[in-house]
């Protein structure tokens, strides 16, 4: 039995003061017990919001790191120093950061294993773009994205490692990748994990969608056989659509 994992992926918004604000209007709110909640908020906000979920189910999740331990990397923030906040996971590789800030399938592998060997939870993000999906590479891009991000990484840490599937085209758009679509994709990863390891890890993996989920179409989604849970952007920037989701 997979638990469903609902993730917030605040990207750039939300100052500490609005993060604790959001954060308040979460938690005193009845979250469904079975599903995993979890926030990605911007690094500035970790140790504040991991004070503020402190007694409560709620997890907490950044939304990149490097992969080295330390060392002259102007700007960057290692796993280390993520750990030390006492992060749970961390989004690694979300196409924004492949598009805007050269994150490729090497550095997505390499952040997957720093992330594991530090010691929290990697949200690897996969997923292909509009003019891939209409010349029918969908597929095959994606396959090719799952089987680098695992390079080299053991069937025993398979448990620990959530792969969210997001189509590009669908971010932010309000387009919204049909249920059955986003399940047959989730599957298609799904089935991918099992021919790198076995029957095993393809059952074990956790695989969410990502891509203009919001309320009204969470239920829908969840209720698909492949998805395991959704990363959301807009819709976990609003306490009570968060809640909603959480609750689906
Ligand atoms: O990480 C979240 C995804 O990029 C989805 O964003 P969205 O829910 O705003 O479409």
């Amino acid at each position: 039995m997979r638990t469903p994992i609902i993730a917030g992926n605040w990207k750039m918004n939300n100052t500490i003061k609005e993060a604790l604000e959001l954060i308040e209007e979460i938690k005193i709110q009845n979250l469904n017990e079975n599903v995993e909640a979890v926030v990605c908020t911007p690094f500035t906000a970790l140790k504040d919001v991991k004070e503020a979920i402190k007694g409560t189910d709620i997890k907490l999740g950044a939304q990149n790191m490097h992969w080295e331990e330390s060392g002259a990397y102007t700007g960057e923030i290692s796993p280390m120093m993520l750990k030390e906040i006492g992060v749970d996971y961390c989004i690694i590789g979300h196409s924004e950061r492949r598009q805007y800030f050269n994150e490729t399938d090497e550095t997505v592998n390499k952040k997957i294993k720093s992330a594991l060997e530090t010691g929290f939870l990697p949200i690897v993000c996969v997923g292909e773009t509009l003019e891939e999906r209409e010349a029918g590479k969908a597929e095959e891009i994606v396959k090719a994205q799952v089987i680098n991000a695992f390079k080299d990484i053991p069937g025993n840490k398979i448990a620990d490692i959530v792969i969210a599937y997001e189509p590009i085209w669908a971010i932010g758009t309000g387009k919204t990748a049909s249920s059955s679509d986003a399940d047959d994709m989730c599957g298609f990863i799904r089935k991918t994990i099992g021919e790198i390891y076995s029957e095993n890890e393809k059952e074990i993996i956790r695989i969410q969608y990502g891509g203009s989920v919001k309320p009204s179409n969470v239920k829908e989604l969840m209720e698909k056989s492949n998805i395991d849970g959704a990363l959301v952007g807009g819709a976990s920037l609003k306490g009570t659509d968060f809640v909603k989701l959480i609750n689906f």
